[in-house]
């Protein structure tokens, strides 16, 4: 069996074209252009191609792009009071700072002192309570990205046992409240799991979010599950550099039923739901109904 591949980049364009669609409403309507402004401290190379891409999409769906890239050395007080500034502007709906900050910076600080109702990414501690408790927040962007193609493939999620290999906060603990509020058995697994692969074979749903290199070969999935990999992984292979995911793909593919790519999987959904929340934020400040099928 071959799976099915899952597009991550179509479907990204899809959802971009949904948000450039109700950009253009609010524009017409209300005379309201939703803002994004992202926060790049430092000069990290793979940091500024992301954030080169964020501008440049908010750009193509019409909304307003504010890019503020600040030197490695710039001081906690300055970000706080740049911060503090997006937080009382009214053309800003969104606020990214890119993680990870340099190593001086405190980040949970940080990002605690951005308007919760302008964390694009979800990251504030009101919003992961509030996601937690079920109640109305912005939505971690990589989840909300694999939970939208998880919905499209599957349909409806109840009762599927989903297994989510990784605990980070942006990823990991974001996804699994996402599943089960869509009423999945959800199975935090991670680096000291015992026996991984029988855990991970008992997954309908199989999300990988190690952080390591195609550590998921083909005998951790169950035949037929759906697979989605969310790694990024820069490596050296025949004196190449490669971007491979945490799911070793060609054995995955053989057993898997479905199963997202690297490149062009989740990476892509990951900057259409930015885009998305920044649209939702938006709509909240001003009172207005927010997007169909673009939130959780
Ligand atoms: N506050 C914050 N929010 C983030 O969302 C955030 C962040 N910090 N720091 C860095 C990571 C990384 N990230 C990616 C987004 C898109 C692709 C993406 O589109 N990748 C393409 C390939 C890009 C390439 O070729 O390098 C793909 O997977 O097809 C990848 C990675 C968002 N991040």
């Amino acid at each position: 069996m071959t799976a099915k591949r899952i597009d991550g980049k179509a479907f990204a364009a899809g959802v971009r074209a949904q948000v450039a669609d109700h950009v253009a409403r609010l524009k017409a309507d209300h005379g309201l252009v939703p803002g994004l402004a992202v926060v790049l401290v430092g000069e990290d190379p793979a940091s500024q191609v992301y954030v080169g891409a964020k501008g440049k999409q908010t750009v193509e769906v019409g909304m307003a792009s504010f890019e503020h890239r600040l030197p490695a050395e710039t001081s906690e007080a300055e970000l706080l009071a740049l911060i503090d500034r997006l937080n009382r502007d009214p053309q800003v709906h969104g606020i990214l700072v890119q993680l990870p900050l340099p190593p001086h910076l405190n980040s949970d600080l940080v990002i605690n002192a951005l308007d919760p109702a302008k964390d694009v990414d979800g990251f504030h501690i009101s919003n992961v309570g509030r996601l937690g408790t079920g109640q109305k927040s912005m939505v971690p962007c990589t989840p909300l990205g694999c939970l939208m193609m998880l919905r499209d493939h599957l349909g409806n999620l109840s009762g599927m046992n989903a297994v989510v290999v990784g605990r980070s906060n942006i990823v990991g603990k974001p996804m699994a409240q996402l599943l089960l509020g869509d009423s999945c058995t959800v199975t935090i697994a991670h680096s000291r799991t015992k026996d991984l692969a029988a855990v991970c074979r008992g997954a309908d749903i199989l999300v990988a979010a190690v952080g390591r290199p195609e550590m998921i070969t083909g005998d951790f999935v169950k035949p037929g599950a759906t697979v989605i990999d969310v790694g990024i992984n820069r490596i050296e292979r025949d004196g190449k550099t490669k971007l491979v995911g945490d799911v070793d793909h060609a054995s995955a593919a053989e057993v898997a039923g479905a199963i997202t790519p690297v490149p062009g999987g989740v990476g892509p959904m990951t900057i259409a739901c930015l885009l998305a929340n920044t649209l939702t934020a938006c709509c909240r400040a001003n009172g207005l109904p927010e997007p169909q099928g673009l939130t959780a």
